[in-house]
């Protein structure tokens, strides 16, 4: 086990909330040796790593992924592992990487124990994650989007054109010893219809080719923005018209419950006969035996096809075997350049997650720019705790269900993205009262499994929008509360935080205005207002050898009831707060670990 030594000031952002991101690889001990400088407290924290995490890479990924992950991870290479061995490998690994050949399923998030925390599929398609039950394990789940679009744009215009003049067709008739120069005469592309079904990073370079062959373009995509398309020249149509009017139908939208077979019987009934269809998507968009039907009556004049419902198709699939279908054997994203790019923005991903980054190509996860999460920073840490002070609050015995959360900012909507704030403070309040971890994958998940509703309302507030929040508010409603004060007059547990100087400040417990640095843990103290409390409370603390890092005592009116917090380094013991209750001027006290 390494351990090294390093320093934080108060003035540095918290480590923290990078590492709740995702679960604890690194178990950070921080001890405190109250080294006082004349700027406030020095830290010496001793940080013990974890051995190296081990990334388990499933399947060949270029060199120079494999070599950034090796300066940071164990790396293990075992490609052709089955399902099984997969799974039984799984529990050792905090990492695994893949490309569309493995198909990582609930029972491998299962049987990881916990200890998976990120897989990266190096490539785009991820319909071989099974992306409910990753997120349900609290896994993290990375592509690598942008490296083989234009590798995948070229196999599919190589296909278009191969098919187009039977290519494949013609060099095995050669190579067989024939020389049939009438049968393989082909069609021209100058001037037909190319329809682009999905018009994502892949199809508009696939459009943007075509259109350099002098093909009349057009797409459609439910999702694209028609703007994107026209700047290219592309009309975005409807399904019908798509398909009906193209002489060439290139695939290229990914595999969902909604694509699955949306070429079948009807959709090529509709077609135009003699339509020519290239597939460099995904197998499963197509009712192969449909197609089958559909090349036997001549409605599809010829198909090429990159991909397939089942990889590898069996040996005798009519589909494969038909003379006029044109196969590759998934090589979409085969460049030598694709496999490199590809490689090193999966790997990239992958360590900055097990740093516990947010990735910026998460799947299931929000994905918020870099300077946003800088500025948020702050306000992560404070939401975690409000929440984690929330939940401690509640009486035992009262189940938390409904939870109101509002942001008070003088931003507008569109520019304060809260969801990574509503993930922190789902956390706080789900992990100090159970044994699940959450993260920004999960919190949403588990949230809902626990039959908590997470409701969010946002204050409008006037003045310059430079700060992202003003404050935060955290309610629970329908819950009796162990410390009374902590009750808004409209009955519900309430406690607001502000940022000040980058540093969580707890600012109000029920309709109490405080002022109090949300750092160690606090006892909250509910006396009447008499001489000697702090005196006899700090001494009590004092002799149980309990460090105080500051005392605050807000009245609600001299010599009636006053709020004393209490910020302490160590937890107290029982018989220490029992002590503090027992003082005859206490009415209520409550520890609350922040
Ligand atoms: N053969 C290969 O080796 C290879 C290589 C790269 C990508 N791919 C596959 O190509 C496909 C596209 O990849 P991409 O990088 O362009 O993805 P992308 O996300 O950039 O584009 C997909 C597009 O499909 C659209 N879409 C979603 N549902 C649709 C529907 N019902 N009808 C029409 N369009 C719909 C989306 O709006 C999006 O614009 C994916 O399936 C990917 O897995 C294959
Ligand atoms: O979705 C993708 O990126 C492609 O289908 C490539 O898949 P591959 O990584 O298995 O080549």
């Amino acid at each position: 086990m390494a351990s090294w030594n390093f320093m934080v000031t108060p003035t540095k952002p918290s480590l923290s909330w990078k590492l709740s991101f995702l679960s604890p690889l690194t178990t950070v001990n921080v001890t405190r040796r109250q080294n006082r400088t004349a700027k406030g407290f020095v830290v010496f924290a001793t940080v013990f790593l974890d051995p190296k995490p081990t990334v388990l890479v499933a399947e060949k990924l270029g060199e120079a992924g494999l070599e950034l992950l090796k300066t940071f991870a164990n790396v293990d290479c075992s490609y052709n592992l089955d399902h099984e061995e997969l799974c039984t490998k799984i529990s050792l690994c905090d990492a695994l990487i893949v490309r569309s050949g493995t198909k990582v399923t609930r029972e491998v998030f299962e049987r990881s124990g916990g200890r998976l925390k990120v897989v990266g599929r190096a490539g785009v398609g991820i319909d071989n994650v099974d992306l409910s039950a990753a997120t349900e394990h609290g896994c993290l789940v990375v592509n690598a989007p942008t490296a083989n679009t234009i590798a995948a744009a070229e196999h599919g215009i190589a296909l278009l054109t191969a098919m187009a003049r039977n290519i494949a067709q013609a060099d095995a008739s050669i190579k067989s010893g024939k020389w049939q120069r009438s049968k393989y005469v082909g069609v021209s592309l100058v001037g037909k219809t190319l329809a682009v079904m999905g018009f994502g990073k892949v199809g508009s370079e696939v459009a943007r080719r075509a259109k350099g062959l002098g093909m009349h373009v057009i797409a459609h995509d439910p999702y694209a923005p028609a703007d994107r398309a026209r700047a290219i020249g592309v009309d975005l149509v409807s399904f019908e018209e798509a398909i009906s009017t193209a002489d060439f139908i290139s695939l290229h939208m990914p595999l969902t419950p909604a694509t699955s077979k949306m070429f079948n019987d009807e959709s090529f009934s509709q077609m135009k006969k003699g339509v020519r269809i290239v597939n460099v998507a995904r197998g499963g968009v197509i009712d192969e035996e449909a197609l089958v039907r559909a090349l036997d009556s001549g409605t599809v004049a010829q198909a090429a096809l990159d991909v397939f419902t089942e990889e590898p198709p069996s040996k005798d699939s009519k589909l494969v075997l038909h003379e006029n279908v044109t196969v590759t054997p998934h090589l979409g994203a085969s460049t030598t350049e694709a496999q490199e790019g590809v490689a090193i923005e999966v790997a990239e991903a992958v360590v900055g997650a097990l740093k516990g980054q947010l990735a910026a190509t998460a799947v299931n996860a929000p994905m918020l720019p870099a300077a946003i999460l800088s500025e948020l920073a702050p306000f992560v840490t404070l939401s975690e705790k409000l929440g984690r002070l929330a939940v401690q609050l509640v009486a035992g015995g009262s189940g938390v269900q409904s939870v109101k959360v509002t942001y008070a900012s003088a931003r507008g909507p569109d520019d304060l993205d809260t969801r990574l704030l509503r993930a922190m403070i789902t956390k706080g309040l789900i992990e100090p009262i159970s044994s699940v971890f959450i993260n920004l994958v999960n919190a949403d998940f588990s949230a809902k499994q626990r039959g908590l509703r997470i409701t969010e309302e946002r204050i409008l507030l006037e003045g310059s929008p430079e700060n992202p929040l003003e404050f935060i508010q955290v309610q629970i409603a329908n819950v009796e509360s162990k410390f009374s004060i902590a009750m808004s007059d409209s009955g519900e547990i309430k406690v607001e935080g502000r940022v000040k100087d980058r540093k969580p400040h707890l600012t109000k417990i029920g309709s109490f205005g405080v002022d109090v640095s949300m750092e160690g843990s606090l006892i909250l103290c509910r006396q009447v207002d008499q001489p000697g409390m702090v005196g006899s409370v700090g001494s009590i603390l004092g002799e149980e050898n309990v460090n105080v890092s500051f005392m605050s005592v807000g009245r609600i009116a001299p010599r009636k009831q006053a709020v004393m917090t209490i910020g302490v380094d160590e937890e107290p013991s029982k018989e220490a707060l029992k002590r503090i209750e027992e003082i005859p001027a206490v009415e209520e006290i409550v520890f609350l670990k922040l």
